[in-house]
């Protein structure tokens, strides 16, 4: 009997430009288990995955599958061995039904659907999910475009199931989803990788953990001699006080709102939404997944021209446009900070001056080259990007790295009040911790803050207030130290305090 389905011995990974990513990693997936793979920004996760995948060739070491060496020439050669990879943006064909999607990558004419309809019910009846195989990809939810992700691996067979963050941008019960269908499956025999910055997830959910750190392997063994602690400490090196509450920082209420908002109101799904956020305050947006939190964020911006509203600073009223709002003192740090983009021919230190090129040219035709680096080494230094120098290219980059340089491009500009959307999805604990202090920095200064984020726990470490948002509108407020994760989850789900659903 196999007792090893997968091995890694002595790997490593050094990339042409000289990054050494893998360094004598070695790793044991047992069938059936969930064996969870956790690191920092930048530790190797995503090389590992590839690797593993067969989309990288490893510089050194040997892999074995099912006791065999295995040399994967392509990514088809490890699907056609057993090992389907789910990446963190699922591509699947959005123009497909569920049906076709699920045997796109499966031989065989997947046209011929009589027979397919029967394989796809067998499928559901092993995860235990419903779903319209004849529903287009394109109108599914997320969590349920991930579901479909899932069967698509489960049809071609895969013995292991590699995952990659895969419950980044789902709603809380999304997540429950796709926990039960791990755990029946593994049950049934099919192992799984689990990479995810979620370290509650990592605990719950699987059986062995795999610690990365700066291309090596730290610490692995059984999840059961675990506990956060232990897991943060091994991530990052040290201890860490990751999303500590702290004593909210006083704001004075007689100063004048540095931001105003009235009757916001948008077809985008924005209705009625009026507030103020005056100087050193951080206003927490709490909403689940479509509750219109990021869209009042970009209705504020000027990004939506479909809304009506007033948008203020410092009582002057904003044009609604990007443009105004940025002249205006605004920045805005969007969700989805992959389409954002990153300018792939320029290195890290062009990329942060971009949006702002006019300050720092001070006053003359081009901006000043050494400006524009020592901001990058002061974004480096305060977001922690793992990188060689600003001189690096933002292609070389691991996923949360990039997803820092992006955040550090609105930073410096001398903005004044920040629009941020989850600014700590897809980034570290470590990292998360620096970013809420960076947060706070803002409000120090004077700055006014509001903030998206799906962790409740994050808004309420860092906001002063809490606004609840569902449907588009305002239904609640809450000073941050009056109110808990718990009151929030229930009002964000359209139940008062007392537990009754509210009167709309
Ligand atoms: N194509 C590449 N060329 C050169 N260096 C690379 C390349 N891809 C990744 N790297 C480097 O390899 C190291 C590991 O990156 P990797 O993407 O594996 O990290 P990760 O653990 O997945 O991080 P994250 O949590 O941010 O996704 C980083 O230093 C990164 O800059």
């Amino acid at each position: 009997m196999v007792t090893t389905l997968l091995s890694l011995e002595g790997v490593g990974k050094t990339f042409p430009s000289g990054t050494v990513a893998l360094r004598d990693v070695r790793l044991d997936v047992r069938p059936g288990s969930v064996h969870g793979l956790v690191g920092a920004n930048g530790a190797g996760k995503s090389t590992m995955i590839k690797v593993i995948a067969g989309a990288h060739a490893p510089t050194a070491g040997t892999m074995r599958w099912k006791g065999e060496e295995a040399r994967w020439r392509n990514p088809g050669a490890a699907r056609n061995a057993g090992i389907a990879t789910i990446m963190q943006h699922v591509p699947l064909a959005p123009a497909l039904t569920v049906l076709e999607n699920v045997f796109l990558g499966s031989p065989g004419p997947w046209r011929l659907q009589r027979g397919r309809r029967a394989e796809l019910d067998r499928l559901l009846d092993r995860v235990g999910y419903a779903i319209d195989p004849d529903a287009e990809v394109a109108d599914l939810a997320i969590g349920e475009r991930q579901m479909v992700a899932i069967l698509q691996a489960l049809a071609t067979g895969a013995e292991l199931v590699v995952m990659d963050e895969p419950t980044a941008s789902l709603a809380d019960a999304e997540r429950q989803v796709v926990f039960d269908v791990v755990r029946r499956l593994s049950a049934q025999g099919t192992a799984f990788l689990y990479v995810s910055h979620f370290l509650d997830e990592v605990l719950d959910l699987t059986d062995q953990v795999t610690v990365l750190r700066d291309g090596t392997v730290v610490e692995s063994g059984a999840t059961a001699a675990y506990d956060e602690d232990r897991l943060v400490q091994a991530i990052v090196g040290r201890d860490l006080l990751a999303a500590e509450r702290r004593a909210p920082t006083p704001v004075e209420t007689g100063r004048p709102p540095l931001l105003t908002v009235r009757g916001l109101d948008s077809p985008a799904g924005v209705h009625e939404v009026s507030f103020e956020v005056r100087p050193g305050e951080v206003v927490g947006l709490a909403g689940l997944l479509g509750s219109g939190r990021s869209e009042i964020l970009h209705a504020v911006y000027g990004a939506d021209p479909r809304a009506r509203g007033e948008v203020l600073v410092d009582g002057r009223r904003v044009r609604r446009r990007p443009r105004a709002a940025v002249a205006a003192g605004m920045a805005l740090v969007p969700e989805d900070r992959n389409a954002q983009g990153l300018v792939g021919a320029f290195p890290i230190w062009k990329n942060i001056s971009l949006p702002d090129l006019c300050s720092l040219a001070s006053g003359r035709a081009l901006p000043r080259e050494g400006a524009e680096r020592r901001r990058a080494v002061r974004a480096i230094e305060d977001l922690g990007i793992v990188c060689p120098g600003p001189d690096a290219a933002v292609t070389e980059l691991s996923g949360g790295n990039a997803q820092k340089v992006v955040f550090g491009k609105w930073l410096y500009g001398g903005a004044r009040v920040f629009l941020l959307d989850e600014p700590t999805a897809g980034v570290d604990v470590g990292a998360k911790a620096d970013i809420l202090d960076l947060i706070r920095g803002f409000t120090a200064e004077s700055g006014a803050v509001l903030i998206v984020s799906s962790e409740f726990e994050e808004l309420l470490a860092v906001a002063t207030r809490v606004l609840v948002i569902r449907e588009g509108r305002v239904v609640a407020e809450r000073a941050a130290h009056e109110t808990s994760e718990e009151e929030l989850l229930m009002l964000a789900n359209g139940f008062d305090g007392g537990g009754a659903p509210d009167a709309d």
